[in-house]
């Protein structure tokens, strides 16, 4: 039996696309490393439609039919090299090849760029949607070719998941433009994180509220205009209690956040292509404090009489009309930070499109995150209507007139919950950068003349000035009289 897809790398998210494939009539060539996993795979699901069993990736490109298409789903970096290097061999031009992981995008140029030279196509696909959505239907953003799209998209789409019966899958532009997209997809996910664990920490730090009574806020946030995939996990993270000790679990994970590489990349990227993502950078950071556990154990000794000398505030907003008016604040502070960390993703998506001669279309992206991925929230739907009409394309997400009103709306609230941070000491590093991006947007002046002044001071850098075009400097160790350049 010939098959029409080979997957290589049967971990959780290979294994869950590989069955997906298979589930929806496709015949799927296996291949892994270790043969282990193949059969593991294939004992406990091959029922569930054609696999061909391979040991050998020379076996995989065998059993396939013309042009063969290899998915290639291996952790990120080397692998992805050696996997492709030992391919190389085995495949004939027009052959396909996939890499369906977090490539980093300018490695995913590279391949695709050496892979053409020898007449075959490289498409770097972003998944997303964790071993479920791989299972049941990820959001997938595919890149390289559009000729290689024509033979692989329909398949894609075929596995896709669905948003009101219209798949979350198109193609998003040549070379790196899909892993780039999954990467700023990833960016956000961490800012949406972070501003959940930051209300999480607020609402417990100053109004005392344990995780299981979160579990009920989360619950009633996720049927606002909040509703997302993540604010309903956070629910149930937050009301389940550990096995052996009964406490909650979120009290004995340790409070150090991993990190694989994405987030980092998004931050970088956009100082690279010069997109000021300072709520998807924050969020990165907050990982990076987070795992620095013998330090802030130190310093927490050091300073432990906090800011203001308040130790704890637990009790702040406990009376019931408080508590109530507190957590309706830390919604809004939520909602308000989490429409920045879109509008700057999509903002450097916009910046990256030009930089790289790619295409992308930001509603269709939009679209894409709908249903599937890690972030899919109904806002969504609203960002994919904002850009609907071409010519009123808002420049920044937060001018979309309905993104206008929201913040306007959440904008006291969102003042409120940071001045309380700031005073109580409980750290909201994305709640408070979030407002200064939005305060710094909306300063039609900024002290950046002054910055200016003084980088002409110390090395002559020159500056422009308001009333007249040119360039001047000021002879400043002289007679301080300005001289056009
Ligand atoms: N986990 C998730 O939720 C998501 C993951 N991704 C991305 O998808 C990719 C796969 O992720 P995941 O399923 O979690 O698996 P892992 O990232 O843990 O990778 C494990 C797989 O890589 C194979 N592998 C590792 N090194 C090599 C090598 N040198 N040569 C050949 N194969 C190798 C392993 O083979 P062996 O069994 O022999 O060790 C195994 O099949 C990654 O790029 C990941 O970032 C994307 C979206 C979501
Ligand atoms: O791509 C993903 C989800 O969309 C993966 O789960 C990824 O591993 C998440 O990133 P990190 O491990 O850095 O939190």
């Amino acid at each position: 039996m010939s098959a029409d897809i080979g997957v290589t790398g049967l971990a959780v998210m290979g294994a869950n696309l590989a069955r997906n494939l298979a589930r929806n009539g496709y015949t799927v060539a296996l291949h892994n490393r270790s043969v282990a996993r193949t059969d593991s795979l294939l004992n406990s699901y091959g029922h569930e439609g054609n696999f061909v069993r391979t040991e050998s990736l020379a076996e995989l490109v065998q059993s396939l039919e013309r042009p063969r298409r290899v998915l290639i789903m291996v952790k990120a970096g080397a692998p992805v090299d050696a996997v492709i290097d030992e391919l190389l061999p085995l495949l004939e031009e027009g052959d396909i090849i996939i890499d369906a992981g977090n490539s980093f995008y300018e490695e995913t140029r590279r391949r695709e760029a050496a892979l053409r030279e020898k007449g075959l196509h490289f498409v770097g696909v972003g998944v997303s949607g964790g071993e479920e959505g791989a299972l049941n239907g990820p959001s997938i953003m595919p890149g390289g070719s559009r000729e290689s799209y024509q033979a692989l998209g329909p398949m894609l789409e075929k596995i896709a998941a669905e948003y009101h019966g219209e798949p979350c899958c198109a193609w998003v532009g040549t070379d790196g433009a899909g892993h780039y997209v999954k990467m700023v997809h990833n960016g956000i996910e961490y800012a949406d994180m972070q501003v959940i664990g930051e209300a999480y920490d607020l609402m417990r730090s100053l109004a005392g509220l344990e995780p299981a009574q979160q579990a009920g806020v989360f619950r009633e946030w996720n049927t606002t205009d909040l509703a997302s995939y993540l604010i309903e996990i956070t629910s149930a993270v937050l009301e389940q209690e550990d096995e052996l000790t009964g406490r909650p679990l979120v009290d004995v994970i340790v409070d150090s956040a991993g990190q694989k590489g994405t987030g980092r990349w998004t931050a970088i990227s956009g100082l690279e292509v010069g997109s000021p993502v300072t709520t998807i950078a924050e969020s990165v950071f907050a990982r990076s404090i987070s795992s620095q556990r013998e330090l802030r154990a130190e310093t927490s000794q050091a300073f432990s009489a906090g800011i203001n000398g308040v130790v704890s505030a637990e009790e702040l907003y406990s009376e019931q009309d408080a508590q109530q008016d507190f957590v309706e604040d830390v919604r809004k502070a939520l909602y308000a930070s989490k429409l920045v960390s879109y509008a700057q993703g999509f903002d450097m998506l916009t910046a990256a499109g030009s930089e790289f001669g790619w295409e992308l279309d930001l509603r269709t992206i939009a679209s894409l995150w709908r249903a599937g991925c890690i972030i899919r929230a109904d806002l969504l739907d609203t960002i994919m209507k904002a850009y609907e009409v071409p010519d009123e394309r808002p420049k920044n997400l937060l001018l979309a007139p309905a993104f206008t009103e929201a913040l306007n709306e959440c904008l006291p609230a969102w003042r409120r919950v940071v001045a309380a941070a700031a005073t109580y000491g409980v750290p909201a590093p994305v709640f408070s950068s979030s407002l200064a991006y939005y305060d710094s947007l909306r300063r039609d002046r900024l002290p950046a003349s002054l910055t200016q002044g003084l980088r002409d001071y110390f090395g002559a850098h020159t500056y422009e000035r308001v009333d007249k075009p040119g360039t001047f400097h000021t002879r400043w160790s002289e007679d301080r009289s300005e001289m056009e350049m």
